[in-house]
């Protein structure tokens, strides 16, 4: 029998205008114990009471942990071994803007990795990751920790469009290896994450559908201008909330998702001053939560954030529900514990 624990960390991403490219691990877990029992019992996944009954499939086909980990076995010429139970315990809010689907990508590839005894550096892990989730903030975020930057290479328009199951799984030689940098920056001791978690979902892929095919140059200078600066105030051990506030806007993508999150604009309109501790507020991912940076005051701060969801009225006339997490930064990334042979 081989028994472990798989830790993966949830991420905020864009953090502004790094659309695509910025990514922040963050201590909210999506946890998968794994047994592998002796027997030959069929493959199962089950998850605790934290997820609600029927949002994920149970199907190891269809499920995102289990079919991405039986992509990678596939690839590499193998798959998942019988005996293997899986029982995940998941803290992480679905379609929030949080990195959920990213973390059970993660987790897919490094259940792979070590039942099936591939062995594969993160670096190759993260090729898999990114032929999944298409873009690399979240994933790359996860897997290594931290605060990262990510950009793709030209050998990235080889990774094959993804389609699921056994007959459609490509070969790994023909999956291309090195397909992206991630560089892990520094993250300012003095800058915290509070996070304001609406109660209601929205998929990535809706969000990401409403987004121009063109952008305008002035845009496109004004966003690489901001993450630029951005990624070197974050890091500044006396944070100037100014300038980070300013380098925080971005005329990309949250704009164009206005319509999608009630309230998303006044939030947005908030400036550095309004509350103690305050430096600035986004979306995270690609929402509806919103993203807080703040020195101090935090619970306060995401308290004042709910009341304008609370008093934004949606389609039907109600109040954005929603409730706040103030979140550390996790640097450590995904990480295999509690292993028993
Ligand atoms: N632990 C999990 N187990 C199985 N499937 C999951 C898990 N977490 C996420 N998913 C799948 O991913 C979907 C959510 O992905 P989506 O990209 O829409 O949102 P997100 O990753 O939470 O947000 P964002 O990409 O903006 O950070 C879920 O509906 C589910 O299908
Ligand atoms: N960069 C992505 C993150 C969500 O997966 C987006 O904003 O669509």
């Amino acid at each position: 029998m081989q028994k472990f624990t798989i830790k993966v960390p949830s991420s905020t991403s864009n953090i502004g205008p790094g659309f695509d490219v910025l990514g922040l691990g963050l201590k909210l877990f999506l946890t998968i114990n794994v047994t592998v029992h002796d027997d030959e019992r069929p493959i199962t996944i089950e998850y605790t009471d934290k997820t609600p009954k029927g949002s994920v499939s149970l199907d190891i086909e269809e499920n995102l942990i289990t079919k991405t980990a039986l992509y990678l076995a596939r690839s590499y010429g193998t798959t998942l071994p019988k005996g293997l139970e899986l029982i995940v315990d998941n803290d992480i809010p679905l379609g929030r803007g949080l990195g959920s689907s990213g973390t059970a990508i993660v987790g897919g590839v490094m259940l792979a990795n070590v039942v099936c005894g591939l062995n594969l550096p993160k670096e190759r892990l993260l090729d898999y990751c990114i032929m999944v989730e298409g873009h690399p903030d979240n994933v790359a975020a996860t897997l290594l920790g931290g605060f990262v930057a990510s950009y793709l290479n030209d050998k990235a328009s080889g990774l094959p469009k993804m389609v699921w199951g056994a007959e459609n799984t490509v070969k790994q030689e023909n999956i291309p290896y090195k397909t992206s940098a991630c560089i892990k920056m520094k993250w300012s001791k003095a800058v915290k994450v509070v996070v304001v978690i609406p109660k209601f979902e929205l998929a990535t892929s809706l969000a990401r559908s409403v987004l121009p095919q063109q952008y305008e140059r002035s845009d496109v200078v004004y966003n690489l201008q901001r993450v630029t600066v951005l990624t070197h105030a974050l890091g500044d051990d006396t944070p100037n909330p100014e300038v980070i506030h300013e380098a925080m806007q971005d005329k990309v993508h949250q704009y164009y998702r206005r319509k999608l999150i009630p309230g998303l604009p006044e939030i947005l309109a908030l400036k550095p001053g309004f509350m103690n501790g305050f430096i600035g507020a986004c979306m995270s991912g690609a929402g509806p939560t919103v993203l807080v940076l703040a020195t101090e005051n935090f619970e306060a701060i995401g308290k004042k954030i709910q009341e304008i969801f609370m008093n934004t009225k949606d389609e039907n006339g109600k109040g954005i529900d929603s409730y706040v997490k103030i979140l550390d930064v996790c640097d450590e990334g995904t990480v295999i514990i509690n292993e028993e042979k």
